[in-house]
């Protein structure tokens, strides 16, 4: 990159200061003179040198203010000419650190990844593919025996292209072999920067080519706000199997060919693959390049799609919640898919919501937004009631198909005749009837013989989700969480879900020393799937969760095969509810649900009646029309009863009436304050005793303070949980006070104060 040195005369009075983040030291922000001669020059991202220890340092100007300490040493020079970080970027990152009460510098940090200001060498890699013009013959002459060199040709002929560097392992062929079939000619190789592909691109030739009348219309009205000097966000509410991606699609091309960038965000990469697929190839094939933002990129690959993106060369950014900050140079299209899901607030501090965050970059880049689901959020669709967003509705399913017909299975008028030797007993060992009742197994017997597909939904991974002892009613809890630890049957272990920890399960009850008394109670997916293989020998059986899908790609290799038919039962958590599109699913079964209705969070029946909507909605998308079957002991809940009906606006009217009643959000924003650590006695005096001084802080605003409480999980990873839940109109106000209140006082107690704007889960 051109360098440009000036060495401005340091006796110039300064008059603003330059608050700079050091390439190589990310953890504190330094603050300098901005020489009056460099004035015009030093705007927010500009990259300059500065005096650092006995040298200098060089570092991106962050933010810059009226100059009040006069005895700051003055910035060098401006290093490139090129911004490195768009100014809007950074103004994003203050925008999140004043909403979300977080430090500047975590904002900056979750924002710009350490490798855009290293100079790292964008990492190359070779994509191979075989020649078209060579015959079998030469191909023949030229490897004549050599197995691996035939074994590796058979490899690619099915899976080209692929990356050189990823081959070794996925094949177990060794890197000189591929290079040797390189130097024959028998394979060839395009250098190229990795984008993340794992499967070949096939030109997608099968997208509709007809919108429905529906269609049609949402993509005329997308089309007219998108030409607004600022566009308003649009919520795309669309039942499930509506056809929202293909409205996507036609709003991409529109944005493409008015020569801007599309930035398309879902809440977790691995699980759409589907999605991102259809995206490459139907984008690829008009020549518009694709990048894939996510947290696994390695850091020389994220160096290089950040250059990339801020020189213009990519057209579309499939992402994460942290590809909302790339250096887009003429950002005109936001698509926030599948709106509703909590994964896009970050769990860590700056503890943001992607999808809220996305609205705000949308307005300071003056470009589109589109926020997208089959079940909005309460707070996008009280957005859209109160016109603040616009609504654009999709009510049927494409091709005139029917939303499946639900039934609930009520498992409390199940009789219970299990002998004694069946409720005690190490017997693992349930009887598949226990957790598959008589009309879902009839149901997946029928679906079976016509050879449809079957998806079944737990919202529990592992075997059991505790060990109850039957003697004494003991239940083996985690030594460092107050819940129990989930049993997982394929490892033989006992695994606490919050903290990890592990255990083997105990020969006795610890409590009463009695043997061979434990009970798995709850059900998880291995659970499920052992019921299953018990009552359908002959079923193939694939099971999805963060168990069984830890390989990179798994995830991928899953649904591609369950998409090819080499299974017939697809068990899973939430994992297998994400806009997934299986034409011959004609039969889903939610096993249970009753865990999540009975959260202690005011959003437990939101969730649950949103993953029940979406879970539904993966049958029936084809020819065959779906039918879907519920199991659980509270049928009358309202969250069951109107996914039934699939009302949403019935569930929603009478959601929001309890919300309203209680203000609770979308009535009000909320803070959830949690204070974190040890021992118990030290956590409860230290957030009382902080209670009082916040409810002083804020007694002139009209925030409503709750009384401190232990948390609903009392302790996490060995620290004692309290937490004050406040509500309020207007976060900024608050976060301010907040922030000048706690800022410093955490080593000053000794204990982690977390703060939680707009907070998703109530629990952790
Ligand atoms: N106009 C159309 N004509 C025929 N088929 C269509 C049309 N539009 C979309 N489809 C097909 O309908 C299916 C469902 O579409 P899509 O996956 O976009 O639904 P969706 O609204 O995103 O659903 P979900 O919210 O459940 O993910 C896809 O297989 C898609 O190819
Ligand atoms: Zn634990």
């Amino acid at each position: 990159m051109e360098q440009e040195f000036f060495f401005p005369p340091p006796s110039l009075p300064s008059l603003h200061i330059a608050r700079v983040l050091l390439d190589n030291k990310r953890d504190f922000l330094l603050d300098y003179a901005i020489p009056e001669a460099l004035e015009k020059e030093i705007v927010l991202g500009t990259h300059v040198r500065v005096p650092f220890k006995n040298g200098f340092g060089k570092g991106i100007v962050v933010d810059i203010l009226e100059k009040q300490n006069s005895a700051l040493k003055p910035l060098l020079c401006r290093e490139n000419k090129e911004l490195l970080v768009p100014q809007n970027i950074l103004k994003l990152c203050k925008w999140i650190a004043d909403y979300y009460c977080s430090p500047l510098i975590s904002a900056l940090q979750a924002a710009l990844p350490d490798s855009i200001r290293a100079t790292i060498k964008p990492k190359e890699d070779l994509l191979l593919s075989l020649p078209a013009h060579l015959d079998p013959l030469s191909i023949q002459s030229k490897i004549k025996r050599a197995k691996k060199e035939k074994e590796a040709l058979d490899f690619l002929q099915k899976w080209q292209p692929a990356w050189l560097s990823e081959l070794p392992k996925k094949t177990g062929i060794s890197r000189n072999i591929w290079k040797n079939l390189l130097r024959k000619g028998l394979i060839v190789g395009l250098s190229q920067k990795k984008d993340g592909n794992y499967f070949p691109i096939v030109p997608d030739l099968s997208f509709p080519k007809c919108l429905t009348k529906e269609q049609s219309h949402a993509v005329r009205l997308i089309e007219e706000e998108m030409h607004k000097g600022l566009p308003q966000p649009i919520l795309l509410f669309g039942v499930t199997g509506s056809g929202k991606t293909e409205v996507y699609m036609r709003t991409i091309e529109k944005c493409l060919t008015q020569k801007k960038q599309v930035l398309l965000l879902v809440p977790e990469i691995s699980l759409t693959p589907q999605l991102l697929e259809r995206i490459k190839a139907r984008f690829t094939a008009q020549g518009a390049s694709i990048g894939c933002w996510h947290s696994r990129i390695s850091r020389s690959e994220k160096a290089t799609l950040w250059y990339d993106i801020l020189r213009g060369k990519i057209n579309i950014l499939v992402g994460t919640r942290s590809a909302l900050f790339a250096p887009f140079p003429s950002l005109g299209l936001i698509i926030v898919d599948e709106e509703h899901e909590s994964s896009f607030k970050q769990e860590e501090s700056p503890r943001y919501h992607g999808r809220d965050v996305a609205v705000m970059r949308a307005r300071l880049e003056g470009a589109l937004i589109i926020l997208g689901s089959a079940t909005p959020s309460l707070e996008s669709y009280y957005n859209a009631m109160s016109g603040k967003y616009k609504l654009i509705e999709l009510k049927r399913r494409v091709e005139e198909r029917k939303l499946p017909s639900v039934s609930i299975v009520d498992l409390r008028k199940r009789k219970r005749n299990l002998s004694q030797q069946e409720k005690k007993g190490t017997d693992f060992y349930l009887k598949p009837e226990e957790l598959i009742s008589d009309e879902l197994k009839e149901a997946i017997e029928k679906r079976l013989e016509r050879k449809e597909q079957i998806i079944l939904y737990i919202n529990h991974r592992g075997y059991s989700s505790s060990l109850q002892c039957s003697d004494c009613g003991y239940v083996l809890p985690c030594p460092n969480c107050s819940i129990s630890l989930s049993f997982h049957k394929n490892l033989g272990i006992l695994n606490c879900h919050l903290c990890n920890y592990s255990a083997s399960v105990p020969s006795f009850c610890p409590m009463c020393r009695a043997v061979g008394a434990f009970k798995f109670l709850g059900s998880g997916t291995e659970k499920v799937e052992e019921a299953i293989q018990q009552l359908f020998c002959s079923a193939r059986v694939l099971r999805m969760d963060s168990d069984t899908m830890k390989k990179k790609g798994a995830v991928e290799r899953a649904l591609r095969a369950f998409g090819e038919r080499q299974f017939d039962i697809l068990v899973g958590t939430q994992m297998v509810s994400k806009g997934l599109d299986f034409p011959h699913v004609s039969l889903v079964g939610i096993v249970s649900i009753d865990g999540l209705l009975h959260l202690p969070d005011f959003r437990a029946s939101e969730k649950s009646f949103q993953q029940l909507l979406q879970v539904s909605g993966r049958s029936g998308r084809g020819s065959v029309e779906g039918e879907v079957f519920v199991q659980t002991r509270t049928p009358y809940h309202p969250a069951i009863q109107f996914a039934r009906h699939h009302d949403y606006l019935g569930f929603v009217d009478q959601e929001l009436e309890f919300r309203k009643t209680l203000f609770y959000p979308p009535f009000c924003r909320a803070i959830l304050i949690r204070f974190i650590g040890s021992p118990e006695e030290k956590v409860k005096f230290m957030t009382e005793a902080f209670t009082k001084e916040i409810k002083e802080a804020l007694k002139d605003s009209n925030a409503i303070i709750g009384e401190p409480t232990q948390a609903p999980i009392a302790k996490i990873k060995g620290k004692y949980h309290y937490q004050l839940f406040i509500r309020c109109q207007k976060v900024m106000e608050i976060s301010q006070k907040l922030k000048k209140l706690i800022f410093g006082k955490e080593s000053e107690m000794g204990i982690n104060i977390r703060i939680d704007v707009d907070p998703q889960d109530l629990l952790k």
